[in-house]
């Protein structure tokens, strides 16, 4: 693989620790951040102690806080801000490329869904970048937390575009020993999963907090896992994608982690916190509280029966107790699996 020329667009946890991966396989890194400071404190420390502590970040990433610096002769760019974030961004992104007139591969690695208008990050980043500047489009998705990829924990991610040649393209730039990257073509799937495993990683995290154990939390991977796969088959989805690294593989790890701000969120929620202290305190995008509510409402435009992300819209913006909404979910009906 050739040295390829990588704009990171978001320098939080995730942005960065991509950044890295792009950096230890040779390639020249620009890290983009709308924070002076925190652009500083990389280049000169090489760390990003806000988001990742005390860990060492590739010499080889070069942050900086003029957006034209990073995109500039970029082959490669990969945003990586929160959902809310996206179109702002996008737009900065397209003002530099009408200037520099050139073309560039654009892959989301974000999980989420804009409220309103129901779009996926990649529609969105489509409505935003005229086709004649984008050489490829698509998202990375997977199980993996930044704080397990910057300390070299074997990873395995997806990197998925309608374009399988561009999948390929971006599987090639970022594998490596540590980092591996499988492909995918079914944008769609991919996304409804990465984005949706968030609702129920809260539920875990709202689980802990009860003091339920392991088959309450294998029940709600398992019917989790359905809705989300019932969704997005509403949406034309291969349902094998939910059985891998964007679906199932996504849920493990962010249902189960102290790393996940989902997870913690659904802990914090479950004790009683007060939402609007929950998001404050974590200082990081928690991207399943906005697409708890666009999956509740989806459920309802789609008429797809969605039991438990119901319950946790209404944990999350009723205040309801988590107990009684489990209670009520054990109470209704018992089905056939399958449907
Ligand atoms: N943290 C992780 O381990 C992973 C995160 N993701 C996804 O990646 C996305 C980003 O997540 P994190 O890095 O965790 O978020 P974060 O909260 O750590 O960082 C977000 C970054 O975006 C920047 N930002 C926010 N609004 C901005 C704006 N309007 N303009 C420019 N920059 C802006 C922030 O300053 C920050 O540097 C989310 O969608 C998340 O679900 C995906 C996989 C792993
Ligand atoms: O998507 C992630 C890991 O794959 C990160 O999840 P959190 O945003 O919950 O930390």
């Amino acid at each position: 693989m050739s040295r390829e020329i990588i704009a990171v667009l978001g320098a939080g946890s995730w942005g960065t620790a991509l950044a890295n991966v792009a950096a230890e396989n040779g390639h020249d890194v620009r890290l983009w951040s709308h924070r002076a400071e925190q652009v500083d404190e990389i280049n000169e420390t090489h760390r990003n102690s806000r988001y990742l502590g005390e860990h060492s970040i590739n010499e080889g990433v070069v942050a900086v806080s003029d957006m034209k610096q990073a995109v500039d002769g970029a082959d490669l760019v990969l945003s990586v801000v929160p959902t809310k974030a996206t179109r702002e961004v996008a737009q900065q992104l397209v003002a530099i490329l009408e200037e520099t007139n050139h073309k560039v591969v654009v892959m989301a690695a974000t999980k989420g869904i804009e409220p309103g208008t129901y779009k996926r990050v990649s529609e969105m980043l489509a409505e935003e970048i005229p086709s004649k500047y984008l050489g490829g489009l698509g998202i990375i998705a997977g199980p993996s937390h930044a704080e397990g990829v910057i300390k070299h924990d074997p990873t395995l991610v997806t990197a998925v575009s309608a374009d399988l040649t561009v999948a390929k393209y971006v599987q090639g730039v970022l594998s490596n020993q540590v980092f591996r990257v499988y492909t995918n073509t079914d944008v769609v799937g991919s996304e409804i999963g990465a984005a949706l495993k968030n609702v129920i990683a809260i539920g875990a995290g709202a689980l802990e907090s009860l003091g339920y154990d392991v088959n309450a939390k294998a029940a709600l991977f398992t019917r989790g896992l359905a809705e989300i796969s019932r969704l997005g088959q509403a949406f034309g989805a291969n349902p094998i994608t939910f059985m891998g690294l964007a679906g199932v593989g996504d849920l493990f790890a962010t249902a189960t982690s102290v790393y996940s701000r989902n997870y913690r969120a659904g802990v914090q929620l479950g004790e009683g916190k007060h939402l609007d202290d929950v998001v404050a305190d974590m200082g990081m995008v928690i991207e399943g509280i906005s697409t708890t509510k666009v999956a509740h409402e989806l459920a309802q435009k789609k008429h797809v029966e969605m039991p438990i992300t119901s319950a946790m819209y209404r944990v999350i913006y009723d205040n309801e107790d988590v107990k009684n909404v489990m209670q009520l979910l054990m109470g209704r009906p018992v089905s056939q699996e399958g449907k």
